[in-house]
């Protein structure tokens, strides 16, 4: 049975509350493969509770306990544990069939299975070229050590090669091809890479990593910077906000982390101590125009209704990427915003917020297109419309299962309601 959520927010707008976030799902993924590949020696610390990382270890579990000669892994709508399975079932004895949901079906994975295929990997593509579901029959015989692999489609690609890189006979070469979205998750991939003992080069657009084993040692996985940011969007549209988020330190590997300084435009300070990050809200005039969201693609749907609900007409770069994940998160922001009487236009790489005829109805109801992001972004418009139904109070579980939870925490009425 599906369900939706009723949120409403009663009496005066005051937030004062501590939350306690789960682990990063994408520190956590790539944790799990590593500790994989290093067949025992590194440990995971503090896993997430995320459906995408519980959907990435029942797969891991499941390559050993199948016994068939073609292994079955669906990982859902997981798309970065759909990338770094492909690089990782490429180098295991078998034979693979790695497949998702039907919007898994249209996420683009030609990059990595050519860039595969060009050192020596067997994958076909089992219903469209260029998508999955693919067939891989591993282990791959490596050809060749170097890759010329494009940057800006998706840096979960790279991630995916330069996890497996060590374990290569001949290690791997990567030389990146035009420039690098979400550079901050390629950095976050060689750090824990490098936790565990693995050594890089990276010199302008080309990283090194020689064959080499993985050291005994412990990954620790932090709370989830992306899931803070629909706290800093609470405190944004709050009228007074107290919220302490225990365990975000100031320095993190998630480049999501830089929700801190884009917030301390809207007033939101962010206070590093006792152990965790206390957010408070200060009057600011709104003066900042242009956000570049290249480094930070996950941030981009929070900060976006931010400004919308604001009425701060601003302009976005670095979207380009968000047609292609959980779905075309531009279009599904257009559709969503229209209904606060907000456009996002789209000119020349950019996108232009025109809140000129920006009002709040007094009851609200935002489709979530299957994207645990649309519903957790639009959920803090409940602080600005007396009645907001959420579409498919499931589709948090992705990163976020304890979403709803939160927020009945913080003060807000959270209501299930039979679609
Ligand atoms: O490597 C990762 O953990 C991720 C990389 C990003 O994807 P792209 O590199 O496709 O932008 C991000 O959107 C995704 O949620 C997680
Ligand atoms: C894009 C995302 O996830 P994935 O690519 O792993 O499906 C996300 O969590 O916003």
């Amino acid at each position: 049975m599906s369900e939706n959520i009723l949120l409403s927010f009663n009496g005066s707008k005051q937030i004062n509350t501590e939350i306690k976030l789960t682990g990063s799902k994408s520190e956590c993924n790539r944790a799990l493969i590593i500790s994989a590949l290093s067949e025992g020696s590194v440990n995971v610390e503090n896993l997430s509770v995320a459906a995408d990382t519980a959907l990435l270890i029942k797969s891991l579990e499941s390559i050993e306990l199948q016994t068939s000669d073609l292994r079955l892994i669906d990982i859902g709508p997981a798309g970065t544990a759909m990338r770094f399975l492909t690089a990782f079932l490429s180098i295991q004895h078998g034979k693979f069939l790695l497949t998702g949901t039907e919007r898994m079906k249209q996420r683009p994975i030609e990059i990595l299975v050519e860039a595969l295929k060009s050192i020596g990997a067997v994958i076909s593509y089992e219903e469209n070229f260029g998508y999955p579901p693919l067939q891989i029959s591993g282990p791959l015989k490596q050809t060749d050590a170097t890759v010329k692999i494009k940057g800006d489609i998706s840096s979960q690609y790279i991630s995916a090669l330069l996890m497996v890189a060590p374990k290569l006979p001949l290690g791997l070469t990567l030389e990146i091809d035009g420039e690098l979205t979400s550079k901050p998750y390629v950095e976050m991939t060689l750090t824990m890479l490098s936790q565990a003992g693995i050594s890089h080069s990276w010199e302008e657009n080309v990283i090194t990593i020689k064959p080499q084993s993985f050291n005994t040692s412990k990954l620790y996985v932090e709370p989830d910077w992306s899931a803070a940011s629909y706290w800093y969007a609470i405190a944004a549209l709050a009228d007074e906000a107290s919220i302490f988020l225990p365990g975000l330190n100031g320095y993190s590997l998630q480049g999501d982390s830089k929700i801190t300084e884009i917030m301390a435009n809207f007033g939101i300070t962010s206070q590093f101590k006792n152990g965790g990050v206390h957010l408070k809200k200060e009057p600011k005039n709104l003066e900042r125009k242009i956000f570049d969201l290249k480094d930070c693609p996950d941030l981009a749907q929070t900060i976006i209704v931010v400004c919308a609900a604001l009425g701060h007409n601003c302009t976005f770069t670095g979207l380009e990427t968000l047609k292609i994940k959980e779905t075309n998160r531009v279009l599904a922001l257009q559709t969503e915003l229209a209904k606060i009487g907000v456009k996002l236009i789209e000119k020349n790489f950019s996108y232009k917020l025109d809140c000129s005829e920006l009002h709040f109805p007094d009851q609200l109801f935002i489709s979530t297109y299957e994207d645990h992001r649309m519903a957790m972004a639009f959920a803090p418009l409940a602080l600005k419309i007396k009645s907001l139904e959420i579409e498919e109070k499931q589709v948090v579980e992705k990163s976020y299962p304890y979403f709803w939870n939160d927020l009945e925490k913080a003060g807000f009425s959270v209501v299930t309601k039979e679609k």
